[in-house]
């Protein structure tokens, strides 16, 4: 579904992501994980057509990035950012909506308000549709953009779903349930590609890790492969004990507490 070919991109004279590839097929929700400034959200910027390539290629379903049209991309792939922008005073049914606009050419049919009242159910936010968005706390305006996302493919045979650290201002329940969510979608077809800064959620939720290391691909593979106590030491400069996760065959990372302080 989503093949990333030997991909490196630059800024001036310096490199911010080098030879990267990997793939994530139907059916897989894909974490990528590593420290801050790793080249994370450059790297889902380039798989999203945000920014471009300099060398290598991404494509989508077999077909190359760069031979979609807009619409067509609009309709295959949906992105969750990292930084909100709303500014304008649109009110939670509005935005959600916005999803939609792929789908119709001027006036949302009935099929557009139902997929777009769905989705906000879906995310738990239905009686705040009459809301200003920017008027919600930051978990609830996250909510409303992923039902804004997800509306936007809901409907459509197979896509990919981009998140870009969507669990950032969720309490616990809601980082779970926006996981679960994703995973929904993949167990229709779909592919999500999702960063994620807590290594115990990208264990327990994704079939697939890429840890990233200052541009370049340091660990790829199932999360019981990439999450070592090896690579964490490597990647994020921290001791951590990794034990079993009581209910899923995943491991699970605490950082060993002396390294920060002299407590115990
Ligand atoms: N437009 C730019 N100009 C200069 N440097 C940039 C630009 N965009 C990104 N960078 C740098 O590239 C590196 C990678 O940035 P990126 O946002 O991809 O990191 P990240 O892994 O997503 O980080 P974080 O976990 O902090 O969100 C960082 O050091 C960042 O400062």
């Amino acid at each position: 579904m989503l093949e990333v070919r030997n991909i490196s991109y630059q800024i001036r004279n310096r490199k911010l992501l080098d030879g990267v590839s990997f793939q994530a097929k139907a059916g897989e929700l894909l974490a990528i994980v590593g420290a801050n400034g790793a080249g994370k959200s450059t790297l889902l910027k380039l798989c999203t057509r945000e920014l471009t390539t300099l060398s290598g290629e991404v494509r989508l379903d077999k077909k190359s990035l760069t031979a979609y049209s807009d619409k067509e991309l609009a309709l295959v792939r949906a992105v969750l950012p990292q930084q909100n922008s709303v500014v304008f005073p649109f009110l939670v049914s509005e935005l959600v909506l916005m999803g939609r606009y792929p789908h119709f050419d001027f006036h949302p049919s009935d099929h557009d308000y139902y997929v777009a009242e769905t989705a906000l159910k879906k995310v738990g936010m239905w009686e705040f549709a009459s809301r200003v968005f920017t008027t919600l706390s930051g978990g609830e305006q996250q909510r409303v953009q992923l039902a804004r996302v997800l509306a936007q493919i809901w409907d459509v045979p197979k896509g990919i779903l981009f998140l870009d650290e969507p669990t950032t201002g969720l309490d616990l329940l809601h980082q779970h349930q926006m996981l679960e969510l994703a995973r929904e979608f993949t167990q229709k077809g779909f592919c999500a590609v999702v960063i994620l800064h807590d290594l115990n959620l990208a264990a327990q939720y994704a079939d697939q890790i890429v840890m990233l290391r200052s541009g370049r691909i340091e660990a790829i593979g199932r999360p019981q492969e990439v999450i070592t106590v090896e690579t964490i030491k490597h990647v994020f400069n921290l001791n951590v004990w990794l034990v079993e996760h009581p209910e899923l065959d995943c491991p699970m990372v605490i950082p060993q507490q002396h390294q920060f302080s002299n407590r115990h």
